[in-house]
C-alpha cells in the first residue's frame, strides 16, 4: 500500500491526499482512486462535465493505475465507475478527437486505448464496472472489458458507434463476443440502440441491476473479498489463458483497424459535427 501511495504521489505530481475523503483516496487529474481497507480499489472517472468522456489524459492515468494495482497485493478487486449521477462514461472525447481525420491519425488514438482496454480485460484480479449512469460507445467497451457489469436502474447503455458511422474502436466488440452469446452480442452491435439496465440484463450484458448509494453493489463482491488475493488471481489466470490461446488480442487489433478505416469517412465526421454543434 505504501508503495502505491508513493507511486501515485510521484506520478500525479500535484497529488493531494484528500483528508476530507478519509484515508486511501487519491486525486489524479481525471481519475480519482479510492483504496478500501476491505481490499477493493475504486477508480472514478472524474470528468462529469463531459459525461466522463475518455481523453488522452484519462487513458494515461488509467494505464498507470492498472500497472500499479496489478502488482499491489492489497488490491484484490478493481471497481470502475463514473463521477456524478449522469454518466458512467460517454465513450471517446468527441471534441478532443474531432481533429483526427485520416485512418492513420484515428488508428493512433484507437490503438492506444485498445492496448489499455486489453490491459483492463486481462487485469490479474477480478474487475467490476459499476455503471452509475449513461454508458455509450467506448463507455460500453470499457464496461465490457471488466469481468462483471453492475448497473444502476436508471442507467442507459448503448454501443452507439454505428450511429456515428463507425464501429467499436477499442476492441470492445471482440471482448463482447467472448462474454455474451454471439447472437445477443451481434444484435447489440448492429442495432446500436440504447438499452435500459433491465433490458441489458436480459441480454446478458449486465450481471445485476443494483440499488442506490455507493454500497448498493458491495454485496455482489463481498464473498470474493473473503478469499486470498492468490486465489482470485489463479481463477482470473484461467480466463486470461483461454483468451491468449484463442488469439483475442489479434482479433481486437483487427477490429481497431476496421474502425480506423470507417473513422476517415465523411459520414463519421458529419455525425461528430452534428453532435458537437447540437443546440442546447
Ligand atoms: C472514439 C471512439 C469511441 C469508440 O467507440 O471507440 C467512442 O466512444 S465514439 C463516442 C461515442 N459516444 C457518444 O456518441 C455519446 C455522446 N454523448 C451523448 O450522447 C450524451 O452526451 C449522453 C447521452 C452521454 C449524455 O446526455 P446529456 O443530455 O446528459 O448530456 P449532454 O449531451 O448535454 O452533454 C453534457 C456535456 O458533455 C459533453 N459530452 C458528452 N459526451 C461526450 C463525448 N463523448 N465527448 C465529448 N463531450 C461529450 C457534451 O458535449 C456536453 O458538453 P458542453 O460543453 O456542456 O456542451
Amino acid at each position: 500500500m505504501l508503495f502505491l501511495q508513493m507511486y501515485l504521489a510521484e506520478y500525479f505530481e500535484s497529488l493531494a491526499f484528500a483528508d476530507d475523503f478519509g484515508e486511501g483516496v487519491y486525486m489524479g487529474q481525471v481519475i480519482e482512486v479510492e483504496m478500501d481497507k476491505r481490499g477493493f480499489m475504486k477508480l472514478l472517472f472524474n470528468r462529469p462535465e463531459k459525461r466522463n468522456a475518455v481523453n488522452y489524459q484519462l487513458m494515461d492515468e488509467l494505464e498507470s493505475i492498472l500497472s500499479e494495482a496489478a502488482s499491489d497485493d492489497e488490491v484484490k478487486l478493481l471497481v470502475l465507475t463514473g463521477a456524478g449521477s449522469e454518466a458512467f462514461c460517454s465513450g471517446g472525447d468527441l471534441r478532443e478527437f474531432q481533429d483526427l481525420h485520416t485512418e492513420e491519425e484515428a488508428f493512433f488514438m484507437l490503438s492506444k486505448m485498445g492496448e489499455i482496454l486489453y490491459k483492463l480485460a486481462v487485469f490479474p484480479k477480478p474487475t467490476i464496472a459499476l455503471i452509475n449512469g449513461s454508458a455509450f460507445g467506448g463507455g460500453c467497451e470499457i464496461a465490457t472489458a471488466c469481468d462483471f457489469r453492475l448497473a444502476k436502474r436508471e442507467a442507459r447503455l448503448g454501443f452507439v458507434q454505428g450511429t456515428l458511422g463507425i464501429t467499436t474502436g477499442w476492441g470492445g466488440a471482440s471482448l463482447l463476443l467472448e462474454k455474451i452469446p454471439e447472437q445477443k452480442a451481434l444484435k447489440l452491435l448492429l442495432d446500436a440502440k440504447i438499452h435500459k439496465a433491465e433490458e441489458a440484463k436480459e441480454l446478458g450484458f449486465v450481471d445485476e441491476v443494483v440499488g442506490e448509494g455507493t454500497d448498493g453493489w458491495e454485496w455482489f463482491a463481498e464473498d470474493f473479498l473473503r478469499h486470498e488475493t492468490g486465489v482470485l488471481m489463479a481463477y482470473k489466470r484461467l480466463l486470461v489463458h483461454k483468451w491468449q490461446d484463442s488469439g483475442l488480442k489479434g482479433r481486437m487489433d483487427a477490429e481497431i483497424r476496421e474502425c480506423s478505416k470507417l473513422w476517415a469517412s465523411d459520414e463519421h465526421h458529419a455525425a461528430v459535427e452534428r453532435f458537437l454543434n447540437k443546440k442546447k
